[in-house]
């Protein structure tokens, strides 16, 4: 079926979550989740169209809308099959447009519009074919996948033949782990007892109530001060017992000395990991870090912006965990490349999902990764945090601390037409009231 891209529509969306500090940090103290949201319109007779998103936390969405719309005319006016029969291309040439390149290149608002429009047309291409985004990527040939992605940059530290390699050895047993994935689903933690602006009673409270549920690997936010991170996360241990995983995460806060001492100071509690110990930018930091503070690993990447910097990080030894962030780097192409080096150097991908339609894409990857790339679920699980699926219309499902495999047509993250219209900013009523 060949469909053209007749039209973008995009849509500023904010929930007034700071009011309850669900998703608040020690950077981000007032978090309103938001997303720059996408429709790809179609001249399909069925109406078919693609819906992406890129999160954001409030004010600066919209920004992200203006940059969407600036790469809007790369789309318009093409068909599907133009595009997916040359995927790398095609984003390249979104990534490399001669002008707005120079407002990136591949990084801050103009990688997240990227990141919103590569993911709406993944959407598209799934529902064209009837199939879950994930599936999509498991019916493709290893060949096929390598075909989407843009190595230049990379070449150093994977080179194609090196991507197809690994795809190829998981061929054969892609059915047994499809299978599992169907019947068990995909291991999860929970981020949501822990977020910064909680009281201690309420951390307690949502400690005990996830352990009810299945829950049995918590992440706590840190990075306030030192006396409040023993404080919390004395709780958090005393309330999951010794052998639960206990995940920290600074959220950027410190300098390396400062990140060095801090994890010190919280390691008699046994955290884990610390995520993003310092900032996403610095490479040595990360590494000083990790070799400093083991046994506790390293993990990081929902502020790391391309494929460039996770190469770094992984040849530097500077994570253990890469946690890569559906809309941060630019859609599922980027994200491909991520999982290849991830599995070349052998360091296990547990996307961040702290967001807004975070969880619903995320799923899709770790899945594929699983079946297609990594075959391991060692040291491996997926965020959750538990806000907000009411406003999709194929929210994810957990059961017993797993993300259910999704089957429905796409990539998870179709809003519902009242929730564009209520928390549409600044005009929907949810921000009339305010
Ligand atoms: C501002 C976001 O809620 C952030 O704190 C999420 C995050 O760091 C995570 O989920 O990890
Ligand atoms: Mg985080």
């Amino acid at each position: 079926m060949t469909i053209t891209i007749t039209n973008l529509v995009t849509y500023d969306v904010r929930f007034p979550t700071s009011r309850t500090f669900a998703g608040s940090d020690a950077m981000h103290p007032d978090p309103d989740y938001s997303a720059a949201y996408v429709i790809l319109q179609t001249d399909s007779p069925q109406g078919l169209e693609g819906y992406g998103l890129t999160f954001t936390i409030g004010r600066g969405t919209e920004v992200c809308v203006a940059a969407i719309r600036a790469l809007a005319p790369l789309l318009i006016g093409r068909t599907l099959e133009s595009i997916t029969t040359n995927m790398a291309a095609f984003w390249r040439s979104l990534t490399s447009e001669s002008q707005l390149r120079w407002i990136g290149p591949e990084k801050g608002v103009i990688h997240l519009a990227t990141a919103a429009v590569v993911n709406a047309l993944w959407d598209l291409y799934a529902r064209v074919e009837g199939k879950s985004v994930w599936k999509l990527l498991v019916d493709m040939s290893p060949e096929q996948l390598v075909a989407c992605i843009d190595f230049r940059y990379i070449t150093d530290a994977l080179t194609p033949e090196e991507a197809l390699g690994i795809l190829q050895r998981n061929v054969a047993t892609r059915v047994q782990r499809e299978a599992e994935m169907l019947q068990k689903g995909y291991p999860a933690y929970t981020t949501s007892a822990g977020w910064l602006g909680y009281s201690d009673e309420r951390l307690r409270s949502l400690c005990r109530e996830a352990i009810a549920r299945g829950w049995t690997q918590f992440k706590l936010k840190v990075g306030a001060s030192l006396q409040d991170d023993l404080r919390r996360i004395q709780i958090m241990r005393e309330e999951i017992g010794p052998d639960r995983k206990l995940m920290v995460d600074a959220n950027q806060v410190w300098d390396v000395n400062e990140a060095i001492a801090h994890m010190q100071a919280l390691a008699p509690y046994h955290p884990w990991w610390i995520e993003e110990p310092t900032s996403p930018d610095d490479v040595l930091g990360h590494a000083t870090i990790a070799r400093a503070i083991a046994p506790i690993k390293v993990a990081t990447g929902e502020h790391v912006q391309n494929r460039v910097i996770f190469k770094q990080l992984f040849q530097a030894n500077a994570m253990h965990f890469c946690q890569i962030d559906a809309c941060r780097v630019g859609g599922v192409n980027e994200i491909l490349a991520i999982l290849l080096m991830a599995a070349k150097f052998g360091v296990p991908v547990c996307p961040h999902a702290g967001g807004v339609g975070l969880c619903e894409y995320v799923q899709h990857l770790s899945i594929f990764d699983y079946i297609c790339v990594s075959a391991s679920l060692e040291d491996r699980m997926l965020e959750y945090s538990a806000h907000l699926h009411e406003h999709f219309f194929d929210p994810v499902v957990i059961e017993d601390g797993h993300y259910k495999a999704p089957l429905a047509p796409g990539y998870s993250v179709k809003m519902l037409p009242e929730t564009l219209k209520a928390y549409a900013f600044p005009d929907g009523e949810i921000w009339r009231q305010a």
